[in-house]
């Protein structure tokens, strides 16, 4: 297995330009797959899972030309995929798999959809369920609840409300969201349960609105989407910077005093884990933003200990568990019940791999509890379970001014291909501790 060595640091300062974001871009190339006309797509994040998104696009018959490294050309198909039968495979992304098996079902073809092993333990019931309820043929092929799916022709009827269950990934409505204009018909949707992962349905409905498609909404609980919806592209639309990977470059800038920029997302971003943030001030960092940038700094010492919910955040959330090593007492993040469904079960990785470096940590159902050991434990070796997240995550633990291993660090080629390269150049070692 390969291995990466992280020297230890105890200062972190400089400038980061990120990479697009995961959730907008896998939004827009279908959105832009589905709409009338062509769209030109800037800053579109190149990484396995906007590469399984591009790859089934174009099996689907989609035209899609790359015109500069981030920039993409997406000839819309007016609702309606040129081919009838395919066979995709999706890798582990959630953001292609949910809304391509909502969009495929409305579209009257023969499809069937795969993944990596761990998508096929992650669920997808309650989005078959809703779609099946409105007259979609989906079947499993392996485990009930689970991918890989079967899609066949079906006639759909969205005269009855679709219902669906929120409390296990907003994905699910996100994709039925996204898909439902292809009928042409109005439709609801009634949300079943406590939405979970809420600001990422403001992502879709904001995007959807740019393709033209205006949603009416009972605040969380019912979401209608006019008859005779149509997507138009808007020329060109434009990605901002991830908001969850600026996540490990701020945190940095608290632990090891910044001040630390990131450029490509600022306060006025469309996406929720922004709020991460809040979550540094309330650790006591200083935080300040532009319209397009992000920098954080801290005073040298120990940041405050934290006890938050952490639904709205639930990516960002994972580097609040890291910076708790670095706190003045025990965090406590709750109400992260989806993290066991993700790309591995992150509650048991992180405090498996959290006490490897000596923290205490008591897991719970839907919450960790994170108490700082007096002094990191040098030299641990951590195993990321091939979630992205992990890796990047624990990279922090050397601004502790600890040396750490990141087994298999290539796993962050989910969403960011090449984040050590970009965070080696924001750690330092102060000369004063040489
Ligand atoms: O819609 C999206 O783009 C996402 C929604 C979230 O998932 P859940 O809704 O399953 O929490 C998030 O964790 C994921 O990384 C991206
Ligand atoms: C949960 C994640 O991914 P996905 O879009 O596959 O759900 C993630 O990126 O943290």
């Amino acid at each position: 297995m390969e291995t990466l060595t992280l020297p230890g640091a105890n200062l972190a300062h400089g400038t980061v330009k990120l990479p697009g974001s995961k959730s907008i871009s896998n939004r827009t190339l279908l959105l832009a797959a589905l709409a009338q006309g062509t769209t030109e797509i800037h800053e579109l994040l190149a990484s396995d899972d906007t590469q399984r998104m591009l790859e089934a696009l174009q099996t689907l018959g989609i035209v899609l030309t790359q015109i500069a490294p981030h920039q993409w050309r997406v000839e819309g198909s007016s609702g309606s995929f040129p081919v009838r039968q395919a066979k995709l495979f999706l890798g582990n992304a959630g953001t292609a798999f949910r809304p391509l098996t909502a969009a495929l079902a409305l579209s009257q073809g023969d499809y069937e959809l795969s993944g990596i092993a761990r998508m096929h333990e992650r669920p997808i019931g309650d989005l078959v369920d809703a779609l099946n309820a409105a007259g979609a043929s989906i079947e499993y092929l392996q485990n009930p609840g689970f991918p890989p799916l079967h899609i066949h022709p079906a006639e759909i009827n969205t005269s009855q409300a679709l219902q669906v269950r929120g409390d296990v990934s907003s994905q699910f409505l996100t994709a039925l969201l996204m898909a439902l204009p292809l009928t042409g018909m109005e439709a609801r949707i009634e949300v079943v349960g406590e939405l979970i992962s809420k600001p990422y349905i403001e992502i879709t409905l904001n995007l959807m609105r740019r393709f033209g498609v205006k949603v009416l909404r009972d605040e969380w609980r019912a979401f209608t989407i006019p008859a005779r919806s149509i997507y138009q592209s808007p020329g060109s639309i434009h990605v901002e910077g991830d908001a969850s990977s600026a996540s490990y470059f701020l945190a940095a800038g608290a632990i090891g005093q910044g001040p630390v920029k990131v450029e490509g997302v600022g306060r006025d971003s469309i996406q929720g884990d922004v709020r991460f943030i809040e979550a540094l001030e309330l650790m006591g960092a200083v935080v300040t933003t532009g319209d397009n940038w992000i920098e954080v700094s801290a005073v040298p010492g120990k940041l405050k200990a934290l006890d938050l919910d952490c639904n709205h955040i639930p990516d960002a959330a994972m580097t609040l568990a890291i910076l708790a090593l670095f706190a003045d007492g025990p965090s406590t993040l709750r109400n992260i019940a989806s993290w066991r469904v993700k790309e591995t079960d992150r509650l048991t990785a992180m405090a498996t791999e959290l006490r490897k470096v000596g923290a205490i940590v008591e897991e719970g159902s839907d919450y960790l509890r994170i108490t700082p050991p007096a002094a990191l434990l040098p030299n641990a070796h951590i195993d990321t379970y091939d979630d992205h997240r992990m890796a990047m995550c624990f990279s922090l633990v050397a601004l502790g001014g600890v040396p750490v291993t990141i087994n298999d660090p290539k796993c962050v080629a989910k969403t960011f291909p090449d984040y050590f390269e970009r965070f080696s150049t924001l750690i330092h070692i102060s000369n004063s501790s040489i």
